[in-house]
């Protein structure tokens, strides 16, 4: 069995190797004619799998995606070629529950804001959304929920869009759909963001197409000219990606190349959905665990000796993962040839909070992540 594998996905040695013949390549650089002699692709979010993409792939059985996301993956076609299919869902979902919480925070020390005084509105209330609502309960927040379809069924948990981008700060986590009764392509249009205030807070870590980025743009430009205040803009995910609107990155508070689910659990998990996956596809029993993909977290655990407040949360988060850190390295990298697939491809190893032990009085640290 030959395997194709984009290089930048973890485990795939440990995973796959036993019985396969393994080559790897940037998501970016797949080619067709590669495609040839390949039984299983394996792929994450910047491979565009399609007809083009597998027009020689003669051999093809298996496609897998290690992401949450599947927008680059054209299901039907592989459907109608009878090739199996893949994804990973839920694998990053805690990741980019610690991302948003740690934008909060960091939103919450640049504005000086309490956040349990604030309402977060979060749209689209799947496996990253509803992580992120925990979180902010957490906070002492108070949480508004819209998700349209989940809506149809449950008539009572949810608002509307334009009452979702009415709260203090709104975060996106849908999945990017041009088409159906609820397509998410520029939701965050012109006319949205026409009707938003100066003081509210925007969060993107789902795709950078739902955000109208040139709209936003003009947003920011003539607020700056008119010396009002701006919109404060938290962005993982940016239009046409690896390019970035670069005139609009001053104008962000935190700017990160598309790493909100980059923690090294969530990695694991993805690769090992698709070997999980494959197992099942090529009906033979799985050899490994997940547990034995992981080395042991840098900081194992920590006691407290007083509640945790809104500062020592900050604090604590920060100890584990720095949003900072990463919105750095991301202006100085900016304009650089290649900088953004750099960024990703070298990105540090990442912990997940639910990596530390909390103990003490950890009422809240279960919620926010933590392990207690
Ligand atoms: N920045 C990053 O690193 C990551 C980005 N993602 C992106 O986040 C997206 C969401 O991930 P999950 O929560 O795991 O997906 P999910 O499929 O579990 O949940 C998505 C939710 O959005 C809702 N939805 C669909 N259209 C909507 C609309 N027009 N308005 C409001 N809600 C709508 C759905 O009903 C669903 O409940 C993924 O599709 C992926 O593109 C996911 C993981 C990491
Ligand atoms: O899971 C998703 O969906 C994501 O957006 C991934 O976290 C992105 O990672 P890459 O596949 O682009 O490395």
């Amino acid at each position: 069995m030959k395997l194709l594998a984009d290089e930048n996905m973890p485990f795939v040695q440990e995973l796959f190797g036993d019985g396969a013949e393994i080559v790897t390549c940037p998501g970016r650089e797949i080619r067709p004619e590669q495609l040839r002699d390949v039984d299983v692709l394996l792929v994450r979010s910047i491979t565009r799998v399609d007809a083009a993409l597998l027009a020689e792939a003669e051999r093809l059985s298996f496609v897998g995606t290690a992401t949450i996301g599947c927008d680059h993956i054209d299901t039907e076609l592989l459907a109608r070629r009878g090739i199996a299919f893949a994804s990973a869902p839920g694998c990053n979902k805690v990741a980019v529950g610690d991302y948003v919480l740690a934008a909060l925070l960091r939103v919450a020390g640049h504005k000086g804001w309490s956040l349990k005084d604030k309402t977060l509105g979060v749209v689209g209330v799947g496996n990253t959304g509803v992580e992120v609502a925990a979180r902010a309960r957490a906070l002492g927040m108070t949480v508004l929920l819209c998700d349209p379809p989940r809506a149809l069924k449950d008539t009572t948990a949810f608002v509307g869009f334009e009452q979702a981008l009415g709260a203090d700060i709104v975060s996106f986590h849908v999945p990017l759909t041009h088409g159906g009764d609820h397509p998410t392509w520029h939701l965050l249009d012109q006319d949205a963001i026409a009707g938003l205030s100066d003081d509210q807070v925007l969060i993107n870590a789902c795709r950078g197409d739902v955000w109208d980025n040139r709209a936003l743009l003009a947003r920011q430009q003539l607020a700056h000219q008119q010396g009002s205040s701006q919109l404060t803009l938290v962005m993982d995910v940016w239009e046409h990606e690896p390019e970035v609107l670069a005139s609009l990155v001053p104008h962000v508070l935190l700017a990160t190349p598309h790493i909100a689910g980059y923690s090294l659990e969530g990695k694991a998990r993805g690769t090992f959905a698709l070997y999980r996956a494959l197992c099942e596809q090529q009906q033979v029993s799985m050899r490994h665990t997940p547990e034995q993909l992981l080395p042991p977290p840098p900081i194992g655990a920590v006691y407290l000796n007083q509640a945790p407040d809104q500062a020592l949360v900050a604090s604590l988060v920060r100890l584990v993962y720095d949003i900072e850190q990463d919105d750095t390295a991301f202006r100085q990298a900016l304009g650089q040839p290649g900088f953004f697939d750099r960024l990703r491809k070298q990105y540090p190893q990442r912990r997940e909070l639910g990596s530390v032990l909390l103990s003490g009085m950890t009422d809240a640290g279960e919620a926010l992540g933590f392990k207690v």
